[in-house]
């Protein structure tokens, strides 16, 4: 079947409450922003696959011939693939010349591309000549879910190119929706991809970032949120380079040397969640001060319980205090900061 041209996008996110709580089965809000990651994939003659990904310098390209060599054996089951293929990942990793330790911007990016494109076409043996281009409006690393957007685009087009679903848009429409099942199919090899770049993530930010809107998720299952007031939120980025992967696993640890202390934090930061859930939906009907004031207290409560759980840094106390003494009370948002090598992140009120 040839290959059409297709272009598709998905959003960022912010996580109202429940990041890191939410990798331990606790519950989490988030809401998808108006920054986008969009992705181009055309077919081409060349016999090459190749990756351009501008935001983070990579340009890359391999002969079909190589990629098709390292196919897996065994089609994945396209509507069932819940795990990485262990075999796959070491061979894609010598493949490219990079080890474990490897987990940088580039690799992890690079990884998850070839990784979701050989598994996506094993089925038909045989793997075509394109080019896929991906550039963002969302900040890389800022805890605003650049690698799901990414994931939720590859496995979008992919899995267009490969035809299991639709092409987004027919020659003479003008709007363009995939069915229920379809939206699915996106979030199962999105989920995939945030695997190879997070290592243990939730499924948050890829379900936000395929169905978009106000969401509540807990351990897999996502609610949508439509009664939600409107809000504004200010995001600030500490620009402190991090890496999520580094602190989901960092907080992992922490779990397992202190469950007795760390488990009640996951839980109070449950009910953060949920009660932040409840006010929200009061103020749908109808908004007053005290509630605002309650929004205020949970932000600040919940910025406390993940200074306790390792992930805060000094720069987001910094933006705390500063912010607090124009009357804005803020947290971090996403994987937040500190990670092995120091590593901090970004804050919102
Ligand atoms: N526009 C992009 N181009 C290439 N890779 C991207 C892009 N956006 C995100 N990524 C991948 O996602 C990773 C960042 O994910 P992560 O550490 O989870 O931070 P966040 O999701 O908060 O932005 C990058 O290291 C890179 O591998
Ligand atoms: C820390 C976590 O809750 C959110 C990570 O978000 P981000 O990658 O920092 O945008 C991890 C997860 O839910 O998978
Ligand atoms: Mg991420």
């Amino acid at each position: 079947m040839p290959i059409m041209e297709c272009i598709v996008s998905a959003p960022g996110k912010a996580i109202l409450h429940g990041e890191h709580a939410v990798v331990h089965g606790k519950v989490a809000l988030a809401v998808s922003l108006d920054l986008r990651t969009y992705l181009r994939l055309v077919p081409n003659s060349t016999g090459k696959v190749c990756i351009n990904l501008p935001n983070i310098h990579t340009f890359l390209s391999w002969d079909v011939t190589s990629l098709q060599s390292l196919l897996p054996g065994h089609a994945a089951d396209l509507k069932n693939a819940k795990e990485l293929d262990i075999d796959l990942l070491p061979r894609l990793r010598s493949f490219i010349g990079v080890t474990d330790c490897n987990t940088d911007t580039s690799t992890m990016a690079v990884l998850a591309f070839l990784y979701l494109c050989l598994s996506v076409f094993t089925e038909t043996r045989e793997l075509p000549g394109l080019t896929v281009s991906v550039w963002s409006e969302l900040p890389t690393g800022a805890g605003l879910g650049s690698s799901a957007a990414y994931s939720v685009c590859l496995a979008a087009a992919l899995l267009c190119a490969r035809g299991a679903i639709t092409p987004p848009l027919g020659d003479l429409e003008h709007t363009a929706r995939w069915s229920e099942e379809e939206m699915e199919l996106i979030n199962t090899w999105a989920f995939l991809g945030e695997k190879i770049i997070h290592g243990n993530p939730s499924g948050v930010d890829n379900a936000v970032s395929t169905w978009g809107g106000v969401l509540r998720y807990r351990a897999g299952k996502i609610t949508p949120l439509s009664r939600v007031p409107m809000l504004r939120i200010l995001l600030t980025n500490t620009k402190v380079p991090r890496s999520t992967k580094v602190l989901v696993a960092g907080v992992k640890d922490k779990i397992y040397k202190f469950p007795s202390i760390m488990n009640p934090v996951l839980e109070s930061i449950d009910a953060v969640s949920s009660t932040c859930q409840e006010t929200l939906t009061e103020m749908a009907s109808e908004s007053t001060p005290e509630h605002y004031s309650v929004l205020e207290e949970l932000m600040d409560i919940n910025q406390h319980h993940l200074n306790v759980i390792g992930v805060g840094h000094p720069s987001l106390d910094t933006l705390c205090r500063v912010t607090l003494a124009r009357g804005l009370h803020s947290k971090l948002t996403g994987a937040g900061g500190r990670g092995l090598r120091h590593h901090p992140a970004q804050a919102r009120h």
